[in-house]
């Protein structure tokens, strides 16, 4: 009998297609108050499940008895419980690297975005606003040759270090669990302490997992630490900021502006005061979200989930720290 397989996220036909080959395929395109029933009705004998973002913990865990692997379309994975899924001896994996490229695409869009405003413009251009030349209330601030400081600096940030270096000639400070001698060697990337990092930087880009240790790391005294001029980018996930800290931070002019792909809440509050500031540009957690990385990542993703569930390692397994 083939495996039972849930995938409960959007995904092209031929990734279905490539699983149907060996598992039997019960698809949810999108989990909402009207097919949550139905998806906990199939985890009952589910041996598979491949998606993102859905919090894998005790509760759904034990509507699950026949889980085997837990296939996550996305290089994060704090929506898993990783002790529980060990415990129960379920294999957990996710889509490291291939998006590296595309991530560190949407950072530097965010950057520049924030710095040169152009939302902001983009709007005063279409609602009939450019009667006049350009006032200098409209100008932003340069993006080359500044200081760009990459909290985090693993595959993501090694990608966003490339580019605002080879291509912006932006000098890189970088502060991680440890040193990355390939990116010092290739585009001169200092490392130092979180502080001297907060202190120096004109863009803050924090690239770190959400973990217990990450949790709101960027906080009040982060913030404060920072230049009055600086611009913070979080493209990693919404939980290692402390957000009312930062809005406080944009509302007192601690820090000029943000790029925001994360946020606490997911979708965001409408009544979020980060929504209404014109120093902020947003994007909806789409850090990866091309037609081409999303399609990679949801096959490799699919590659994981059948190799674990034909008894073997999966490329992409996800080890106890
Ligand atoms: N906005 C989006 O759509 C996306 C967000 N992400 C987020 O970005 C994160 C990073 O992704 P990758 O670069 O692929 O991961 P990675 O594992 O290659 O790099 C993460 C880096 O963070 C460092 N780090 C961990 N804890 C730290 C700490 N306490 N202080 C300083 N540095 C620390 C690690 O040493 C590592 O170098 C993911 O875990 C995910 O949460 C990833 C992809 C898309
Ligand atoms: O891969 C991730 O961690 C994401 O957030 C989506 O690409």
């Amino acid at each position: 009998m083939k495996p039972k397989v849930i995938i409960y996220k959007k995904v092209d036909r031929k990734v279905i297609d490539f699983v149907q080959e060996t598992c039997d395929v019960t698809y949810f395109e999108n989990l909402d108050s009207d097919t949550y029933p139905e998806f906990l009705h199939s985890l009952k004998d589910a041996h598979g499940i491949l998606g993102s973002l859905l919090k894998v913990d005790k509760t759904l865990l034990d509507q699950a008895p026949q889980l085997k692997v837990v296939s996550n379309i996305s290089v994060g994975y704090d929506n898993l419980n990783l002790p529980e899924l060990s415990e129960r001896r379920i294999l957990a994996t996710n889509t490291p690297e291939l998006l590296n490229e595309t991530v560190a695409d949407t950072v530097m869009g965010l950057m520049l975005s924030t710095a040169r405003r152009i939302p902001e413009l983009d709007h005063w251009v279409k609602t009939g606003q450019w009667k006049s030349n350009l006032e200098s209330q409209w100008f932003g601030v340069d993006v080359h040759h500044k200081v760009l400081g990459i909290i985090g600096l693993g595959g993501i940030g090694a990608a966003v270090a490339q580019r605002a270096n080879l291509g912006f000639g932006m000098d890189i400070l970088y502060h991680n669990r440890s040193r990355n001698e390939d990116a010092e060697q290739k585009y001169g990337a200092t490392y130092c302490s979180m502080d001297e990092l907060l202190e120096k930087s004109d863009f803050v880009c924090l690239m770190t997992p959400h973990t217990p240790e990450t949790e709101k790391m960027m906080g009040k005294r982060e913030f404060e630490m920072m230049k009055n001029s600086a611009i913070f980018i979080n493209c990693s996930r919404g939980k290692t900021v402390d957000e009312e800290a930062l809005i406080h931070a944009l509302q007192a002019g601690e820090i000029a502006g943000a790029g925001l792909d994360v946020f606490t809440m997911e979708p965001i509050e409408m009544d979020n005061p980060l929504l209404y500031m014109k120093n902020v540009v947003t994007t909806p957690h789409i850090g990866s979200a091309t037609h081409e990385t999303r399609f990679k990542m949801a096959m490799l993703a699919a590659e994981n989930l059948v190799s674990g569930l034909m008894g073997e390692i999966p490329p992409n397994l996800i080890k106890a720290r």
